[in-house]
């Protein structure tokens, strides 16, 4: 920092800059546009007061977090990090215990340490945590023996027992999903920045994992990294820098109930930040260019993504960079790719070729796991392991092949010995499933399943750095 920088930066954060009247009505426009995959509360009374109740608690996270993570995207859109984002596909409120968070955090802190290492690339650690409570379903109910009932669209929205007073939306839970979530919040910020995830506990993240071939292979990435630290120590470095890590939260910003009473004005900018995580992607279900999802997110300051499937055209992401990036800000937007295993080869080139001549930044990411759900031989919803790594492999090779960046996965995980995901070296099969199949959603990689993906991603990251 330059002198006198700090000064001006001391002063915008003392005087607080009003909002702009025009900005504010703005983020209210959407409400006139059609919002996909919102649900029809039946009590509106009550929804009223708990909104207004949420518009008046304290923001989850402060904006100059989202401005920080802003600037490491923009690295990453230079190559110059790896985003890494992880997480439940549904969180629930059951699960959000001392030991689920701590595991989940672990395995993030684990694959992000292997590609690091691997890669020689710093990792820009995100969790789909802290508020990744409302789901986008395919259909508005669910039939069970004959029995329709509406589907269950996450724990911020209803309850998933099968039974009718369960699935009645209530908004009361937008307040336990906020009360939550800042408890989800709290503790991986304690983790983080507690001294938890110092690098010198690099063992430490793997203890309590079940032993498998990943968790071996990492014991010996893990013993290189301490080597590597105490020669350092002994040659009189300085590690306060390793003590803490940079961890961001995100979740799709589904339900824009939530979104909107959470969405604040930035006191040092006068600009609105939607506080209820540093970065909110937009699903493939609501990101119409007319919608009002696109809308709203079009006027919050945070980083942004947006999922694109394999029906996006190369114009969609154009006239979604116009929408949600017009002036090209560095690290503004990422594109999660979804396209499947079987199509991310033959429909992501175009779109990436014309973004790539449009010339306004974007962050690739490839989500690996929406575009290749299948239905298991027992009737589990499912995912072949070698599918994901294939979809990122794709991923890799279309973006090397055209001289782009692939700057990051976004991976539907969790810390527990689940068995949701096929294969991986524990060769989980159908059977198989029924040992743990827990996700109330979409399956997710298990830990040993995380950090085997991490360790085939250093291979291509260290590949592509290599070239
Ligand atoms: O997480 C993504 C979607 O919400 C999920 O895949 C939808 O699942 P469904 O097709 O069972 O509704
Ligand atoms: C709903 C999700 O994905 P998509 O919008 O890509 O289907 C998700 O990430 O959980
Ligand atoms: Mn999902």
């Amino acid at each position: 920092m330059r002198a006198g920088e700090g000064a001006a930066r001391l002063s915008l954060s003392v005087v607080s800059v009003p909002a702009d009247p025009v900005v504010l009505a703005g983020l209210d426009a959407y409400r006139e546009l059609r919002a996909a995959q919102q649900p029809t509360w039946p009590d509106s009374a009550a929804l009223a007061e708990v909104t207004a109740e949420l518009s008046a608690l304290p923001p989850l996270v402060f904006a100059g977090e989202a401005d920080a993570l802003r600037e490491k995207i923009a690295l990453a859109q230079r190559g110059e990090a790896f985003l890494l984002q992880g997480g439940d596909c549904a969180e629930t409120f059951a699960e959000a215990t001392a030991e689920r968070i701590r595991n989940k955090i672990k395995t993030i802190l684990q694959m992000s340490i292997v590609l690091t290492y691997g890669a020689s690339m710093p990792v820009v650690k995100m969790g789909r945590i802290a508020g990744q409570y409302a789901k986008p379903r395919s259909s508005d109910d669910e039939t069970r023996d004959g029995v329709t009932l509406p589907a269950f669209r996450g724990d911020i929205v209803n309850g998933h027992a099968f039974t009718p007073e369960a699935r009645i939306p209530d908004p009361r839970r937008l307040l336990k999903a906020y009360q939550t979530s800042a408890a989800t919040l709290n503790l991986t910020r304690a983790f983080t920045m507690g001294g938890f995830a110092d690098m010198r506990l690099v063992h430490e993240w793997n203890k309590g994992f079940t032993v498998t071939p990943a968790y071996r292979t990492y014991e010996g990435v893990a013993s290189e990294i301490d080597r590597a630290i105490r020669f350092m120590a002994a040659a009189g470095a300085d590690f306060d820098a390793l003590r803490t890590v940079d961890f961001y939260a995100g979740h799709e910003g589904l339900l824009l109930d939530y979104e909107r009473p959470l969405t604040r004005i930035d006191s040092r900018t006068g600009l609105p930040y939607t506080c209820s995580a540093h970065f909110l992607w937009i699903g493939e279900r609501t990101r119409d260019l007319t919608g009002a999802h696109v809308d709203f997110f079009s006027r919050v300051h945070n980083p942004i993504g947006v999922k694109l499937g394999p029906t996006t055209s190369p114009d969609d992401a154009v006239r979604l960079m116009d929408a949600l990036n017009p002036d090209g800000t560095p690290g503004r937007l990422t594109f999660i790719t979804r396209m499947g295993a079987g199509r991310i080869r033959d429909a992501l080139p175009a779109i990436v070729e014309r973004v790539a001549a449009d010339g306004r930044p974007v962050l690739w990411v490839s989500d690996p796991m929406h575009g290749n759900t299948i239905t298991s031989s027992n009737g589990y919803k499912t995912r072949r392991f070698a599918d994901v790594i294939d979809e990122v492999r794709g991923f890799f090779e279309v973006h090397n092949a055209l001289g782009t960046i692939p700057g990051g996965v976004h991976v539907e995980l969790t810390g527990d010995d689940v068995t949701e995901v096929l294969g991986g070296a524990e060769e989980i099969d159908d059977l198989g499933l029924e040992q743990r199949y827990e996700t109330l959603v979409d399956p997710r990689l298990n830990h040993a399943q995380s950090l085997e993906m991490a360790f085939l991603v250093a291979e291509m990251l260290r590949e592509r750095t290599a070239r």
